[in-house]
């Protein structure tokens, strides 16, 4: 009972201040100070009325944040709350904010700062995947900046649709009497593709997909723009300013299905080859030629001390 009443205590242990670091679909940050240290701190505040935000959830979450505290690419999970609203999660306060927002405000950004934030993303991704765990949500508001003044270190954040690592890779208990009426007891009745799930190659390969993902950050922070873009035949269909429009929507997974980018000579140009080839191998349609987080650290771009200090046109076309 003791440890469920200082949960229903956020507010004696943290006060809100009116500066909002993000929101979502279901869940905002906002700055606290916390009553004990004085320290500014980060908290995501989850609403309760959106019944797929149970404890259960959020526990898992809290649970993969715990696994990372060793991490210093992962944002630090300090405490969690609730009241008969909200669910509270508090985090370090990272002061320079999601990494686009940080990059648009910068007059020029290079290719070694592009290097050093894909090495901490790389970091946090191998410190995952060892772990058994692929996020699965991983896009530039998800990547927060330390500092104010400069873009890297970089952390990444919001593991809440993060992969749990299997119990143990032993396929499912079958019973001897399959019980016909619980699918899982009884394997017989298992799809090649379940069954490779259970034992197969197929989570090893389930981390990849974060791998795609830094591909699409690394296009995105050397010149501006995505490497894959829906567009349909009507003009001011709203897609551009961030409405939903089912015609882009189509046309964009067509062209990440079809795995069809290039790189227009205007911005890439003046970038070097080496950043063009470990994007390359990022942006593999098959998952077992797509590099690993440690082929990402042993390229030749993010081994060396320093990539080129090239002016990219990224903050003038991310503002386009
Ligand atoms: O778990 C999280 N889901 C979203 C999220 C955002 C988030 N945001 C921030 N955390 C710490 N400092 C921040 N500064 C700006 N945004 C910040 C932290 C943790 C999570």
């Amino acid at each position: 009972r003791r440890h469920s009443r200082k949960r229903l205590n956020f507010r004696n242990f943290y006060e809100l201040t009116d500066e909002h670091l993000g929101s979502g679909a279901y869940a905002s940050v906002r700055t606290c100070i916390s009553k004990e240290d004085g320290q500014e701190y980060a908290v995501k505040i989850v609403d309760k009325q959106d019944e797929s935000h149970t404890r259960w959830r959020l526990l898992r979450e809290v649970n993969t944040f715990e696994m990372c505290e060793k991490c210093d690419n992962i944002v630090k999970f300090i405490d969690w709350y609730e009241d008969e609203s909200n669910f509270y999660m508090v985090f370090e306060k990272l002061h320079g904010g999601p990494l686009l927002q940080h990059i648009i405000r910068k007059t020029y950004f290079t290719e070694e700062e592009a290097r050093r934030v894909t090495k901490d993303i790389a970091t946090a991704l191998r410190f995952l995947h060892g772990q058994g765990i692929a996020h699965r949500d991983i896009k530039p508001e998800n990547i927060l900046c330390t500092e104010r003044d400069r873009v890297s270190p970089v952390k990444i954040c919001d593991l809440d649709l993060a992969s749990r690592p299997m119990k143990s890779h032993s396929p499912p208990k079958v019973v001897a009497e399959p019980d016909l009426a619980s699918p899982v007891g009884s394997a017989e009745f298992m799809a090649p593709e379940v069954v490779d799930a259970f034992i197969g190659e197929s989570l090893k390969y389930d981390k990849r997909c974060d791998m795609w993902s830094l591909g699409v950050i690394i296009y995105i922070m050397l010149c501006g723009y995505a490497p894959f873009q829906g567009e349909c035949t009507n003009e001011d269909c709203g897609w551009m300013e961030g409405r939903p429009c089912d015609d882009c929507q189509r046309d964009l997974f067509t062209r990440i299905q079809l795995g069809d980018y290039d790189f227009p000579e205007e911005e890439w140009g003046m970038i070097s080859q080496e950043a063009k080839d470990l994007v390359r191998h990022l942006l593999v349609k098959n998952v077992n030629e797509r590099y690993t987080a440690d082929q990402v650290l042993e390229h030749p771009w993010v081994r060396q001390q320093s990539a080129p200090p090239t002016i990219l046109q990224t903050a003038s076309n991310l503002f386009r």
